[in-house]
C-alpha cells in the first residue's frame, strides 16, 4: 500500500477551506506570517509550497524575506513587531537559519500563542508530558500521525523505531508515537548496527538527510514505513532517506519522496494556524484525543 500524502492533503483542504470561509464570515481573518533568512534554495520551494496552500484555502499568507547576513537583533525585531500584532495568528522562521543566528534563541522569541510550528520549550514539555491541554507541535510529525490516523494505522502496542534524532522530527515523532501507546525506539548517529533496530520496527521513520540509507533487509516484512528524506542523488533527483523502489516490494505500507511526508507537513502547519486563529478568538477547540 502507498501512503498518498499529496492526495490526503488534497482531500483535507476541502473541510479547511469551509472552515476558512466561515470564520471569514464571523469577521475573523487567520494571518500566517512566514519569516526566510537567507537563500537555501530547498527553503525557498517549502516556503513557496506552503504559500501557495494558505492562498488555496483562503488563509492570509505573509512571507518576509531577508537577506543572508541579516542579524539577530534584526530578526528579533522583526518577530517582536508581528508578536505585538493583534491580527496575526501565527509565526514561523524557517530553519535552517545563517549561522550569525542562534535558533534557541529565535525559537523562544515567537510569541507561545503564534508558536504555530510547536518549537518553544513550552511546547515541547507539553508534548514529552503527554499534556491534555491544547498545544501546537511540531508539522512533520503531526503530518505523519493524521496519516497514518488516515490508514487506520494504529501505533497503539506497535514497535515504533525513529532513525533520525532532530528536534524538528525525531524527537517530536517519538513523542506522539509514545503519547499514541507505542513502544519506541530511538536510533542516531551513533547507533550500533542499525539495521538490527530497523529490522524490528512495525512502523518504521526515517528523518536522516542520507540518500537512500534504508535498503529492503532493514525492513520487517510488512512494517508501515515513514521516509522523511528530503534528499537529491547522483543526477539531483529528489529521494528520500529509503531506497523505495525495494522497500515498496517488503513494506505493508510506503510513503513516496515526492508526495508523501512534506505535502502533510504542509497540511498541519495550516491546521495549526487555524487552531491558533480559533485559540485567539476564544473558539473552542476539539479536545486532544
Ligand atoms: N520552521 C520550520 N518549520 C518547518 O516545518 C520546516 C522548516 N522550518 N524547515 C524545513 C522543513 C522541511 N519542510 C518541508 C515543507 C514542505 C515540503 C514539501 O512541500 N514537499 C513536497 C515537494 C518538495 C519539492 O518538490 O522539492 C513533497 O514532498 O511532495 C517539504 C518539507 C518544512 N520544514
Amino acid at each position: 500500500m502507498i501512503i498518498d500524502g499529496k492526495a490526503l492533503s488534497n482531500q483535507l483542504d476541502i473541510s479547511m477551506k469551509a472552515e476558512v470561509k466561515a470564520l471569514r464570515e464571523e469577521g475573523i481573518e487567520p494571518k500566517l506570517v512566514v519569516i526566510i533568512v537567507g537563500n537555501d534554495p530547498a527553503s525557498q520551494i517549502y516556503v513557496r509550497n506552503k504559500h501557495r496552500k494558505a492562498i488555496k484555502l483562503g488563509i492570509t499568507s505573509i512571507i518576509e524575506r531577508r537577506p543572508a547576513d541579516f542579524t539577530q537583533a534584526e530578526l528579533l525585531a522583526l518577530i517582536d513587531q508581528y508578536n505585538r500584532d493583534d491580527t496575526v495568528h501565527g509565526i514561523l522562521v524557517q530553519l535552517p537559519l545563517p549561522k550569525q543566528i542562534d535558533k534557541s534563541v529565535i525559537i523562544r522569541a515567537i510569541a507561545l500563542e503564534k508558536d504555530v510550528d510547536g518549537f518553544s520549550p513550552e511546547n515541547v514539555g507539553k508534548l514529552f508530558s503527554n499534556s491534555h491541554e491544547h498545544y501546537p507541535v511540531s508539522c512533520t510529525p503531526k503530518g505523519i500521525m493524521t496519516m497514518l490516523a488516515h490508514y487506520k494505522i494504529d501505533p497503539a502496542g506497535q514497535h515504533a523505531v525513529i532513525v533520525g534524532d532532530s528536534n524538528i522530527v525525531g524527537r517530536p515523532m517519538g513523542a506522539l508515537l509514545l503519547n499514541a501507546g507505542a513502544t519506541v525506539t530511538y536510533t542516531h548517529i551513533l547507533t550500533q548496527d542499525l539495521s538490527s533496530f530497523t529490522r524490528t520496527a512495525d512502523i518504521l521513520i526515517v528523518a536522516t538527510g542520507v540518500a537512500h540509507l534504508i535498503k529492503a533487509d532493514d525492513i520487517k516484512p510488512g512494517a508501515t514505513v515513514i521516509d522523511v528524506g528530503m534528499d537529491r542523488d547522483e543526477n539531483g533527483k529528489l529521494v528520500g532517506d529509503v531506497d523505495y523502489d525495494q522497500a515498496k516490494e517488503v513494506a505493508g505500507a510506503i510513503t513516496p519522496v515526492p508526495g508523501g511526508v512534506g505535502p502533510m507537513t504542509i497540511t498541519s502547519l495550516m491546521q495549526q494556524t487555524l487552531e491558533l486563529t480559533k485559540v485567539a478568538n476564544h473558539r473552542a477547540l476539539e479536545p486532544v484525543k
